[in-house]
């Protein structure tokens, strides 16, 4: 499965507004969101450890915004947990598509099934397990609370959401921060001024960041018992939320 070096900005682009998660991005996916998300990698890894743990018999593991699976993958190789299924969505084809030729050459006794749909209109039921990787920051916000309350009332008793997301910071200080060090690092991954800038473009408007505060109040409103951050690097972090 031969993916390419992300250079989708590396040259002026006429108008790079409203990013997409088209063909070009899936050919490109695993090189540059390795080189955009800090500590993406340790993310996945420690995905895969959570659903080991809390996965339980008979039900299922949902993996929302999938892209091409990292996270299904990890957590494939990780559940011990008897007749446990992952459902992985995204409403990608291209990513979809891809996915399925992935999921071709992997082995593993757990079965997943792909969903090419819309994750606010995905059947969620009987949940043990939930991902959403970076996924719920391309919702719009007014759909967030409702969707977040249905991922509530699917999870079983002892059931957990993981949800990584860029955030915000309400302190203008902190804000520009953040922002410099996550574009320094960045950089320090081989993307020029001109990539940063262009992506930055293409993301807004369409990649919508919130405080972990927000985030807290609208996972405790849900009916989550706790919503705390397990991991943060610069600007994006995950957190762990209890039912
Ligand atoms: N409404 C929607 N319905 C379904 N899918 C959607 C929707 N909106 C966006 N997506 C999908 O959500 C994914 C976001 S990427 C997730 C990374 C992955 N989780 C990973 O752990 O590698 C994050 C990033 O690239 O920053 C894309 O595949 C979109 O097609
Ligand atoms: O937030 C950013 O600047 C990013 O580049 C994150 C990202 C990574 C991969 C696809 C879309 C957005």
């Amino acid at each position: 499965m031969n993916f390419k070096k992300d250079s989708l900005y590396a040259h002026p682009v006429e108008s790079p507004e409203g990013f997409q998660f088209d063909s070009a991005v899936t050919a490109v996916f695993p090189d540059m969101i390795q080189r955009s998300v800090p500590g993406y990698r340790s993310i996945i890894s420690a995905i895969g450890l959570l659903a080991g743990r809390f996965a339980q018999a008979n039900s299922l593991c949902y993996d929302l915004g999938c892209s091409l699976g990292a996270a299904t993958l990890a957590m494939r190789h990780q559940i011990e947990a008897h007749d446990c299924r992952i459902i992985a969505v995204d409403n990608s084809e291209a990513m979809i598509e891809r996915f399925k030729k992935i999921l071709a050459n992997d082995t593993s006794p757990i079965e997943v099934e792909t969903r090419c749909e819309d994750i606010r209109d995905t059947r969620l039921e009987n949940a043990s397990v939930v991902v959403l990787n970076f996924t719920l920051q391309f919702i719009p916000i007014e759909d967030r609370s409702e969707f977040l309350r249905n991922i509530y009332q699917a999870l079983l008793p002892g059931g957990i959401l993981i949800l990584s997301e860029k955030l915000k910071f309400d302190d203008p200080r902190q804000q520009q921060l953040q922002t410099e060090m996550h574009h320094a690092f960045k950089k320090a991954q081989g993307y020029s001024d001109l990539e940063i800038s262009q992506k930055r473009t293409a993301l807004e408007n369409v990649l919508i960041p919130e405080t972990f505060s927000c985030h807290q109040q609208r996972l405790l409103k849900a009916g989550f018992n706790s919503a705390e951050v397990w991991f943060q690097y610069f600007n994006f972090a995950s957190i762990i939320a209890l039912k």
